[in-house]
């Protein structure tokens, strides 16, 4: 295992004046709102960053917030040391390098399913529009053509739905897709309880052989990627449809135009992109474009308006609850601690690398400094150590700027 790139601070983060806050890719208002409300300083951006201008604009920012198309990556995180935690405002987290912001002490806090039915209906609404060709006549009618055809339609009732992927996502569209009368499988690396009368595929190739649908809700991970290429295309049903909401990393795009190009497939539809333009005003180019019975959605699965006022408030809620009492419950890269404050005391957070005699150092200073410890409370993982400690007030200040002196100190601040 390469040894983590840990920063070496020696004082405490920097909060001077109001706590700033960077949101990006157009997060919904709804978290601009409950950030403006706490008193911190929020600028909102309509699109993404590029990971040079997100090192730039990253100096000095305390919380940052992302969608899906933010890279946040070493080298930013590197040069953010007051950047006390990053929201994603999704449920995918893969644009993160969560193992660096781990080592440099900063929790990224999602929101797991606030957009997990919207992904769900648009999935349902896509099989019924590939079986029924409708994204075809309906751009042909709007250039004036009357193609009225029943060749190729079909009814999705008693058809097969194979969900890859059985999680949040993937459950409902299961419950969806059996109110319509399909059957479905599904296929996890988990074992999972089965909905309704779903069942599970012993393997991936008994899925894409029985289904008539093959709809992909798995995660960007090495596990995951390429993971349908041209032999997994090869093993689905002639006239069958694929359709990823998942990410785009997942399917071999060239390999999927081709299974198409021949008829092998008789539809897909595609909401994410192995490279997806950062703002509505790029271009995008790819090789599905003109293909027939192909929907090609701008990364919209988790689009609606419902699930963005919804995410928008989720994540807000995390990082309030972060910068006022340490709590990091819910983030995906991080220790978890959640501890009430208690009154008349200050609160410091220590985050630090997880090596021998890190508490002993700590407790020294504590002791040194003559402090009462109120509360303590610590949680670790494999590379770091994360303290909430309540001190009486008058001494928390000398024994937060001495912590943040110890060579294993990775990031301290105190609330108060
Ligand atoms: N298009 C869009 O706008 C959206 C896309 N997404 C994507 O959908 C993905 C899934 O979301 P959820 O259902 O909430 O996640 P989840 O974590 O609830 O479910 C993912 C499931 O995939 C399974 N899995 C992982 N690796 C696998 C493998 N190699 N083979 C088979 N199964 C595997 C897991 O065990 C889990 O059950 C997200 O990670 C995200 O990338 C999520 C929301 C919106
Ligand atoms: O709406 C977005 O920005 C991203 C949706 C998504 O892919 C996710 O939630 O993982």
């Amino acid at each position: 295992m390469s040894t983590p790139k840990f920063p070496s601070p020696s004082t405490p983060v920097s909060i001077e004046g109001p706590l700033k806050v960077l949101l990006l890719e157009n997060i919904h208002a709804s978290a601009e709102e409950m950030l403006a409300a706490e008193g911190f300083a929020v600028e909102r951006l309509k699109g993404a960053l590029k990971p040079e201008e997100l090192e730039e604009r990253i100096q000095g920012v305390h919380l940052l917030g992302i969608r899906s198309k933010t890279n946040v990556w070493e080298p930013a995180l590197a040069k953010a040391p007051n950047l006390l935690a990053v929201g994603a405002f999704c449920i995918g987290t893969n644009q993160v390098d969560l193992k660096s912001a781990n080592v440099h002490g900063v929790p990224v806090f999602n929101a797991p399913f606030s957009n997990t039915r919207s992904v769900a209906e648009l999935v349902i609404a896509e099989i019924v529009m590939l079986t029924r060709q409708l994204g075809d006549r309906n751009r042909e009618v709007h250039l004036g053509q009357w193609r009225k055809v029943a060749t190729g339609s079909h009814e999705v009732r008693g058809k097969t739905l194979g969900i890859v992927g059985y999680g949040h996502i993937g459950t409902q569209v299961g419950v969806l897709a059996e109110s319509m009368g399909m059957r479905v499988v599904f296929y996890d690396v988990m074992t999972k309880l089965p909905l309704g009368n779903s069942r599970p595929t012993a393997n991936l190739s008994e899925l894409l052989e029985s289904s008539d649908f093959v709809t992909l809700h798995v995660p960007a991970t090495p596990s995951t990627e390429w993971m349908i290429g041209a032999a997994e295309l090869a093993r689905m049903r002639k006239g069958s449809c694929l359709i990823n909401a998942s990410r785009g990393t997942v399917v071999d795009i060239p390999a999927l135009a081709s299974a198409l190009k021949s008829g092998h497939l008789g539809g897909a539809a595609v909401d994410v992109y192995p490279t997806e333009p950062e703002t509505n005003s790029d271009g995008f180019v790819t090789e599905l474009q003109g293909l027939p019975n192909v929907i090609l959605t701008p990364h919209i699965g988790g689009s609606t308006e419902e699930a963005q006022a919804a995410i928008g408030k989720e994540v807000a809620t995390s990082l309030i609850k972060f910068v006022r009492s340490g709590a990091t419950t819910g983030a995906v890269n991080f220790p978890q601690v959640e501890t009430p404050l208690i009154a008349n005391t200050h609160r410091i957070l220590n985050v630090h690398r997880n090596t021998p005699g890190v508490l002993r150092d700590i407790n020294k200073i504590v002791s040194d400094l003559n402090a009462n410890i109120h509360a303590q409370v610590l949680s670790t993982d494999a590379n770091i150590g994360y303290l909430v400690m309540d001190l009486d007030q008058d001494v928390a200040n000398p024994v937060c700027q001495a912590i943040a002196g110890l060579h294993t100190d990775i990031k301290t601040r105190i609330v108060s």
